[in-house]
């Protein structure tokens, strides 16, 4: 288990692979911590170092007062990946991780050579919207939340077998200023001018029963880079590496390869 001490937060993360291995970074969404890769990871060729990490407010890492912004959770990236010596890496970002991947992408060109937008947009919903969640979760708590959530998160399907419950009890068990930070800094952010000027191997990929960022949001995003490739999974919701890592893993090893990464 390792903490990186960046000053103001101490993030819990995780390298796997060999030192001399192919860079590649996952980030994960809002509500879930390093874990949601597990499905994924024994999936994807030898030959890769792995780095994930828990966001601020999230996982095993430490909690600051919400709220954060989109800059905070860049350099967090930023920082881990500069301690480490990550550099040219493959990005790939899930959601708020999708956004924190196009952030990085535009601010730090050479720790990032190709990024994978999963479940994301340059935008995530509105403001009214995410004021609407933070009240709820600064009354209610993220249970007030929960049910709403795996609805957006996973297929009816997927909803109805007992691995829903440790999902569940992940969102459930982030800390509420952890949560409500991050809802804030997806609330400020507006990628869509930064990410149209973007000029590197960029992968889309969809859920198609995804609530929260639907396939015509990850298409339209994608499509500001020029080049880009697009992978809707069909029966699969927000966390489409969950649901169906075997489809989303050789997506991704599909990719990695075509950039020449491995
Ligand atoms: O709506 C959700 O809970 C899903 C989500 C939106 C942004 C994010 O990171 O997760």
């Amino acid at each position: 288990m390792k903490m990186a001490d960046l000053g103001d937060v101490r993030l819990h993360y995780r390298i796997d692979g060999p030192e001399d291995g192919a860079p590649v970074v996952f980030a994960n969404s809002l509500g879930t911590d390093l874990r949601l890769w597990d499905p994924v990871m024994p999936l994807l060729p030898a030959g890769l170092r792995i780095l994930r990490y828990d966001k601020r407010g999230h996982g095993l890492s430490t909690c600051p007062p919400a709220p954060y912004s989109m800059g905070q959770l860049v350099s967090d990236a930023e920082r881990l990946m500069d301690l480490h010596g990550f550099k040219d890496a493959v990005f790939v970002g899930l959601s708020i991780g999708g956004l924190i991947a196009q952030g990085l992408a535009i601010k730090r060109l050479d720790l990032v050579r190709a990024i994978v937008l999963s479940n994301t947009g340059a935008k995530i919903g509105t403001r009214d919207m995410w004021a609407d969640r933070i009240s709820a979760v600064d009354s209610g708590g993220i249970e007030a939340l929960a049910d709403a959530t795996m609805e957006r998160w996973f297929s009816a399907a997927f909803r109805k077998t007992p691995e829903l419950e440790l999902w569940r009890n992940m969102l459930t068990r982030q800390e509420n200023a952890g949560y409500t930070g991050c809802a804030s800094a997806i609330a400020g952010t507006d990628f869509y001018s930064t990410t149209a000027a973007l000029r590197l191997p960029a992968l889309g990929i969809a859920g198609s029963e995804d609530g929260a960022t639907p396939p015509d949001l990850v298409r339209e995003t994608i499509e500001l880079i020029p080049g880009s490739k697009m992978h809707l999974m069909r029966g699969a919701g927000h966390l489409p590496c969950v649901e169906k890592p075997e489809e989303y893993a050789e997506a991704l090893t599909g990719f990695v390869r075509g950039v020449g990464h491995i």
